[in-house]
C-alpha cells in the first residue's frame, strides 16, 4: 500500500514528523466500521483506508495530557519498525480527529485466543511465539524503550500465528523514566506502569516486584513480564486464578483489598503464578527460564538478548516438532476446519451451551416428551402473578464476560410456571455456559415427578455432575483441554409455581426480595452447600441446605 503523503507531513504541532507514514489524511481515503475493541483509554475500529482493511485506535482525550500522550505514542510509534512490532501504516494528528492506523491482524490478540475462544496452545506454537515476541522486546530495548505493559492482552496475532506486540500507551524511553515517574506520583499521588489505567487489574497481574513496589521500571521489568505472559501461555491459566489458597482469586481481584493483598504477596512473599509443570511436555530450559525471567532481583532476570539466544537453542534443537503444522491458518483461523484428532493444536472452541442442553435429554426425556408438571394441575382458586421480567449485563472491568443468565417465563409450556437463573463463571465462561444450557432441561424432565425444591436441589446436582463428567471425558479422550484448567460458577436460580417463589443457590450469591420497597434475604450466600428456600405470597420461608459432594 503507498500511501499519499501531504507536506508538510506533521502533526498540528509540527512534533511529530515522518518520512514514510502519512500523518495526516483526507477524510475521503478511510472509512470506520464498528469498533471491535473498548478499552479505558480508547476505541479500536475496523476500518479501510486507500481500500485496504486496518484497526483504527481513536484515543478518548479528554485532557490537554491525554493530547500529550497522544503525540508521544506517535512520536514513538513512527520510529517503530519491526515484524514483531504492530505496524503504523498512518496518523491523523490533526483536530477534530486524532487516530492511529495499524495494519490489521486477522487472529486478535492472545488474551482472546486463550481466555475467551479457550484455545490451547502447542509447546511448539509457544516457544515460536515466545522467540519473536522476545526478538520484538529487544529491538525495543536496543532502541532504549521500555515497554512496560507486556501481557497476553497487548500481542496480536496474525493469520500466521505470528505475533505483533502491541499498545504503547505506557511506553517510555529509559533516559526519561526517571523523571516521568516522579511527574506521575507528583500529579496523581499514583505509581507508574498501568496503576493509572482503569482496569488496571489485567496489567497488576504482569508487574515486576520492584514495579510494585513503586520503584522506576526498568528493562528487567519487562523481563518479568514476559516471563509471566509465556507461563500464561503454557498453562492457558490466568495467572493467580489458578491458585485456589488464593480464596477464589476470581472474585477477589476485582475489589481492591485483594490487589493489595497479592501485591503484598508477590513483593514479600514471592508468591507467582503456579509454574507449568512438566506433565505438559514443556522442556525444563524454558520452564527455568521463566523462572529466572520472574527473579525478584531485576539482576538475576536475564537480558533480552540472552533470551532470545536461549530460544533460538530451543528452536534448533527442534523442541517445536510439529508447530509448523501446528501454526497453519486452518488450524487457528478458520475455526471449522480444524483436525480435532491433533490435541496440541489450536481446538475448535467449544459451545458448552449447546454441549449442557444435550445433557438433560441424554438421561431423560426430550424435551417435547416431558410430561407436563404434576404442580400446573388444577386449583384455580389460588392466586397466581402476572410475571414480567428482563435482563441486563455488563462484565464490569473484566475483558470478557463470564456470567450467563436464562429467562424462562412460562416455562415448560405452563402459564404458571416461570424459571430464571444467574451463572457467575470462574477462570472462564465454561462452567456458566454449560449450566445456562443443562439445567432448565434437567428442572423440566424432574418438576413433573417431584415437588418443586426437590427437583430444584436434583437438577442443580445433576448440572454439577454433568459438567464434571464432560469435563474429565474431553481431558481423557479428546485432549481438549489442559489438566489444570478448573472452570467453575456459582448459580442463583428462582422458580416460580403458582403463588410460590423458589430460589436456589450455589456458592457466593443469594437471592433478595424487595416486598414493599424492603429488600428481605431470601438465601445466604454458601460455599460447597445448595441452599434452598420456599417462599409464598403469605410471607412464609422455608429454608432447606444441604451439602453439596464436591
Ligand atoms: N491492529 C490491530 N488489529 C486487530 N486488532 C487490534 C489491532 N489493534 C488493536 N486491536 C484490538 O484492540 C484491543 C485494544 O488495543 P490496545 O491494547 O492497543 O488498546 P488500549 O486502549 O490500550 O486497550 P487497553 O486499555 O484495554 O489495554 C487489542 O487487544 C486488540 O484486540
Ligand atoms: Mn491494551
Amino acid at each position: 500500500m503507498v500511501l499519499e503523503i501531504m507536506e508538510p507531513n506533521t502533526c498540528i504541532r509540527g512534533c511529530c514528523y515522518s518520512q514514510t507514514i502519512p500523518l495526516h489524511l483526507r477524510p475521503s481515503s478511510y472509512s470506520l466500521f464498528s469498533p471491535i475493541a473498548r478499552g479505558a483509554e480508547s476505541v479500536v475500529y475496523e476500518a479501510v483506508l486507500d481500500g485496504k482493511k486496518v484497526a483504527v485506535k481513536k484515543p478518548i482525550l479528554s485532557t490537554s495530557e491525554d493530547l500529550d500522550k497522544f503525540h508521544k505514542e506517535l512520536q514513538l510509534l513512527s520510529k517503530l519498525d519491526h515484524p514483531g512490532i504492530l505496524k503504523l501504516v498512518a496518523a491523523h494528528a490533526r483536530p477534530p480527529n486524532y487516530m492511529f492506523f495499524f495494519e490489521f491482524y486477522e487472529a486478535g490478540n492472545l488474551a482472546q485466543k486463550l481466555h475467551v475462544e479457550e484455545r490451547s496452545l502447542s509447546i511448539g506454537q509457544v516457544i515460536e511465539i515466545t522467540a519473536q515476541l522476545a526478538k520484538a522486546l529487544l529491538y525495543l530495548h536496543s532502541l532504549g524503550i521500555v515497554h512496560r505493559d507486556v501481557k497476553p492482552a497487548n500481542i496480536l496475532l496474525d493469520e500466521n500465528l505470528h505475533p505483533h506486540l502491541a499498545d504503547f500507551g505506557l511506553a517510555e524511553y529509559k533516559k526519561d523514566l526517571k523523571q516521568v515517574s516522579i511527574l506521575n506520583w507528583k500529579s496523581s499521588g499514583k505509581p507508574t506502569g498501568g496503576f493509572h489505567k482503569k482496569n488496571m487489574v489485567g496489567t497488576l497481574i504482569y508487574m515486576a516486584p520492584e514495579v510494585l513496589r513503586k520503584e522506576i521500571h526498568t528493562e528487567k521489568s519487562d523481563v518479568y513480564s514476559f516471563g509471566v505472559t509465556v507461563n500464561e501461555l503454557l498453562t492457558g491459566v490466568v495467572p493467580y486464578t489458578d491458585r485456589r489458597a488464593e480464596a477464589q482469586a476470581h472474585t477477589v481481584l476485582e475489589m481492591s483489598y485483594t490487589e493489595q493483598r497479592l501485591t503484598a504477596a508477590v513483593v514479600s512473599e514471592g508468591l507467582r503464578p503456579v509454574l507449568a509443570g512438566p506433565e505438559l511436555g514443556v522442556p525444563t530450559g524454558l520452564l527455568s527460564l521463566i523462572q529466572r525471567c520472574w527473579d525478584a532481583d531485576p539482576q538475576n532476570r536475564p537480558s533480552l538478548s540472552d533470551i532470545v539466544s536461549e530460544l533460538n537453542v530451543m528452536l534448533e534443537c527442534g523442541e517445536t516438532e510439529g508447530a509448523k503444522k501446528d501454526t497453519s491458518v486452518d488450524s487457528f483461523v478458520s475455526c471449522g476446519n480444524v483436525d480435532t484428532t491433533n490435541s496440541q493444536s489450536y481446538q475448535e472452541p467449544m459451545n458448552w451451551f449447546t454441549c449442557g442442553q444435550d445433557f438433560p435429554e441424554k438421561a431423560y426425556l426430550s424435551s417435547e416428551d416431558a410430561p407436563s408438571t404434576r404442580l400446573s394441575s388444577n386449583d384455580s382458586m389460588v392466586y397466581c402473578p402476572v410475571v414480567s421480567c428482563g435482563s441486563f449485563s455488563t462484565c464490569g472491568r473484566r475483558e470478557t464476560m463470564e456470567d450467563r443468565h436464562f429467562m424462562f417465563p412460562h416455562f415448560s409450556k405452563e402459564n404458571d410456571i416461570h424459571f430464571f437463573g444467574i451463572l457467575d463463571g470462574h477462570r472462564g465462561a465454561a462452567a456458566a455456559e454449560f449450566s445456562a444450557g443443562a439445567l432448565p432441561g434437567f428442572l423440566q424432565t424432574l418438576l413433573p415427578m417431584s415437588s418443586p425444591s426437590q427437583a430444584l436441589l436434583e437438577a442443580f446436582v445433576k448440572t454439577d455432575i454433568a459438567f464434571r463428567n464432560e469435563l474429565n471425558s474431553r481431558r481423557e479422550s479428546k485432549g481438549t483441554i489442559q489438566k489444570d484448567w478448573h472452570p467453575g460458577c456459582t448459580a442463583i436460580t428462582a422458580l416460580i409455581v403458582k403463588n410460590k417463589l423458589f430460589v436456589a443457590n450455589a456458592g457466593d450469591c443469594r437471592t433478595i426480595i424487595s416486598r414493599a420497597g424492603q429488600p428481605n434475604a431470601l438465601s445466604r450466600g454458601t460455599s460447597g452447600k445448595l441452599f434452598i428456600c420456599c417462599s409464598d405470597t403469605t410471607n412464609n420461608t422455608h429454608e432447606q441446605q444441604y451439602s453439596v459432594a464436591s
